[in-house]
């Protein structure tokens, strides 16, 4: 697999937060991490951002330890759930500074301002604009970059249904490009449109991860289920892993 999560633990200060964490993502494949608030999807992103280092094992994107890569290499871009921006640069000289960052990236700025309806707040500084405007800028800014691993963190947060949608398009065409994307979301009949894949967090830990079918078969679980009665079957309303739910959920 091109992306490899081995043997990962991270505690904040001496509190654990993640434990055992192992999975691989492929390129040109979409994975969703599903879990409850408080579960450890942000750290986990945090962690691969190089924000912070895990206590015990490793990340591995290609075949180098995120660590030794160097800064201009970097083959990962991210969309965070809270916006990082310059507050003194408008919406255009933000995307202006990246893409002089990136000019190898064929995405233009034109080509971004008319996916992302960002015409009439070019002028603006980011604090002046709404919730959805401003997620919309950190979107267009990730995808400036130059990256092969795309990781967004509640992307679709404040976004109205129009871009939802173009934006869930978007992912689909990242995908043909063979990029690799690991996105937490809470929005499960969204992500089913999209994932390829799915990993569940739940205190911590992954209680189970693999395609949709895998899953089912794993959790015989029939066809017919969605990933919103798998969530509730997992982790339920924050029960211990124990696939308690599952009988019902299969009859
Ligand atoms: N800076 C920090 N210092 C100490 N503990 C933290 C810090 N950031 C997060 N935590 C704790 O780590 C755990 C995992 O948090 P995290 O933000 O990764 O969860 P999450 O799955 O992204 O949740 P949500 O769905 O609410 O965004 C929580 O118990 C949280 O309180």
């Amino acid at each position: 697999m091109y992306v490899n999560v081995e043997n990962v633990n991270f505690a904040y200060d001496k509190k654990p937060i993640l434990h055992d964490i192992n999975f691989g993502m492929n390129k040109g494949e979409i994975t969703g991490l599903i879990g409850p608030n408080g579960a450890g999807k942000s750290t986990m992103l945090k962690l691969m951002i190089k924000k912070m280092k895990p206590n015990n094992g490793k990340i591995i994107i290609g075949d180098n330890d995120i660590f030794s890569i160097k800064r201009e290499n970097n083959p990962v871009t991210f969309i965070p759930d809270i916006p990082v921006y310059y507050e003194e640069l408008t919406v255009w000289e933000h995307l202006q500074f990246i893409k002089a960052l990136y000019p190898e990236n064929s995405v233009t700025v034109d080509s971004l301002i008319r996916e992302f309806n960002l015409n009439q707040h070019l002028n603006k500084i980011p604090s002046a604009l709404s919730k959805g405007t401003l997620q919309k800028l950190m979107i267009a800014l990730a995808l400036l970059r130059q990256y092969d691993v795309l990781l967004a963190d509640e992307p679709f947060n404040g976004l109205d249904p129009a871009q939802t949608y173009k934006f869930k398009n978007t992912l689909k065409n990242l995908k043909k490009q063979d990029k690799t994307i690991l996105i937490s979301t809470h929005l499960l009949s969204l992500a089913e449109d999209f994932c390829d894949r799915y990993i569940f967090l739940y205190d911590g830990r992954i209680v189970e991860q693999g395609t949709k079918t895998e899953i089912l078969q794993k959790q015989q679980m029939n066809k017919e289920t969605s990933l919103e009665q798998i969530y509730m079957s997992l982790i339920g309303e924050g029960e211990h892993y124990a696939g308690v739910q599952k009988t019902v959920m299969c009859e």
